[in-house]
């Protein structure tokens, strides 16, 4: 199998060499995939993320046509918050709408990994429980100024300073950060890879 990640998130690439466990010959290549992220008109959330995880595998796939075996990885990770989907922010004042409502609550992180080979395609959808305390307008100005939040789903990365908001989580660390790394190893060990 030629694994292959169909992302251009620079965190799921890191995320996905951990799953070698330092191995030398646990090796990927890497895909952009090219979909529209527009949710379908009443579409629930777990049913959104579902399927552009497995939109972004295959057309992964769909890239790797002269590729013997290829076997690919797609992922989403989506913001929920009472039942409304927080993607990434279209601006500086959508991060900011984003992360007001966020604070003080706690928002359910979804992310759906997809492994889609010639004959078949598996979903994993993996949930993550997020505490926020409470952000000043201080707080949130600062952030949005630091531009960390504009390529985040829920305008906020667990990772990097936005970790300074988060007062406890419940379920998987790489779920939030956008690659569920015990539920990846498990699709790709089935799929005979790791
Ligand atoms: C909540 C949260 C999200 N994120 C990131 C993970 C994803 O990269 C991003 C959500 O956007 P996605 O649309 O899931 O992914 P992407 O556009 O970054 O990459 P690609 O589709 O090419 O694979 O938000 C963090 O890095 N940290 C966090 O704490």
């Amino acid at each position: 199998m030629n694994l292959v990640l169909a992302s251009t998130s620079p965190r799921r690439k890191e995320l996905l060499t951990h799953i070698g466990l330092g191995r030398a010959e646990f090796r990927f290549t890497q895909v952009a995939p090219d979909i529209d992220e527009t949710p379908k008109k009443g579409e629930l959330p777990r049913d959104y993320v579902q399927r552009l995880a497995a939109e972004k595998a295959q057309a992964g796939l769909a890239l790797c046509s002269g590729m013997s075996q290829p076997a690919v990885l797609g992922s989403d990770t989506i913001v929920v918050l009472e039942n409304e989907i927080l993607g990434k922010p279209v601006d500086e004042a959508d991060a900011k709408r984003v992360l007001r409502a966020l604070s003080g609550k706690a928002h359910t992180v979804m992310t759906a990994v997809a492994l889609a080979m010639t004959d078949q395609t598996s979903v994993r959808l993996v949930e993550t429980l997020v505490r926020f305390c409470v952000l000043s307008d201080a707080d949130i100005d600062a952030y949005v100024a630091s531009q960390e939040p504009m390529d985040k789903a829920g305008s906020y990365g667990i990772q990097g300073l936005g970790g300074c908001f988060v007062e406890s989580i419940e379920g998987s660390y790489s779920c939030v950060v956008g690659l569920p790394l015990v539920e990846t190893r498990e699709l790709l060990s089935e799929a005979g890879i790791g």
